[in-house]
């Protein structure tokens, strides 16, 4: 049986009182915080940086999970290693050298993880699966939060989930599978059943009046989840 972890994006918190937004979810029973970095140059959108990573790192003890969406990647991977992040996670097409920059996260301490865009084949994976500590799908494009789920995620979830379980049953070493898009209570079952671990969800739980009812409700439909 899969252990599930829900990861709340503060993309969709109150950035007026973001420390209360973090520790609200991780009350309300989130296992993992989500922090989307974006440097409108990768993607078309502006948020934050190393320096509320390191506001945030006191409030909890909970996995800070950065998810890069810069170009270039290696400077500010380490600013964010050195801010308190747990997992760091990067867009291959935006690293000159993908097992360079797996090297300097893992270097700094951290977990770290390849991001898939929708069209971005899993063939990046496959000579540094030993660096990998988990592998994130978007299932929408990144930039934005709100956006809407693309069904065909769930075909290359199954394919993740397949290369992933063979790596683990060859090595022993476990890589977590993230999704990150579009998760609501009523598509998280069967993103779970197609091979999901890890699930990042921001408006899904940010822009509901009760987080621990929202959270409650996703753990809920994910043990209903045949493997
Ligand atoms: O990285 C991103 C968007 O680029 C995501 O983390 C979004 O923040 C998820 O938001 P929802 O689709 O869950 O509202």
């Amino acid at each position: 049986m899969r252990n599930f972890r829900i990861a709340p994006s503060i993309l969709s918190a109150n950035f007026a009182k973001l420390g209360e937004e973090v520790r609200a979810v991780i009350d309300a029973g989130a296992d993992i915080i989500h922090f989307d970095v974006m440097d409108n140059h990768y993607v078309p959108n502006l948020t934050i940086g190393p320096m509320v990573c390191e506001a945030i790192r006191p409030i909890t003890q909970a996995p800070i999970d950065v998810h890069l969406m810069v170009k270039p990647v290696d400077t500010l991977a380490a600013m964010f290693a050195k801010a308190g992040a747990d997992i760091i996670t990067f867009h291959p097409e935006a690293s000159e050298h993908i097992d360079r920059t797996l090297g300097v996260i893992k270097e700094a301490g951290c977990k770290a993880g390849l991001v898939f865009n929708p069209a971005t084949p899993l063939h990046y994976m496959d000579y540094v699966m030993d660096k990998l500590d988990m592998v994130l799908l978007m299932s929408v494009n990144p930039g934005f939060g709100g956006q809407k789920f693309i069904p065909g995620t769930l075909d290359k979830l199954r394919e993740a989930r397949r290369r992933i379980d063979e790596y683990t049953a060859r090595t022993g070493r476990e890589i977590w599978l993230e999704i990150d898009g579009g998760v609501k209570i009523d598509n998280i079952a069967e993103i779970a059943a197609a091979g999901a671990d890890t699930f990042v969800a921001g408006s899904a739980i940010y822009n509901t009046p009760d987080y621990k009812a929202t959270i409650d409700a996703m753990r809920a439909e994910l043990a209903k989840v045949k493997e």
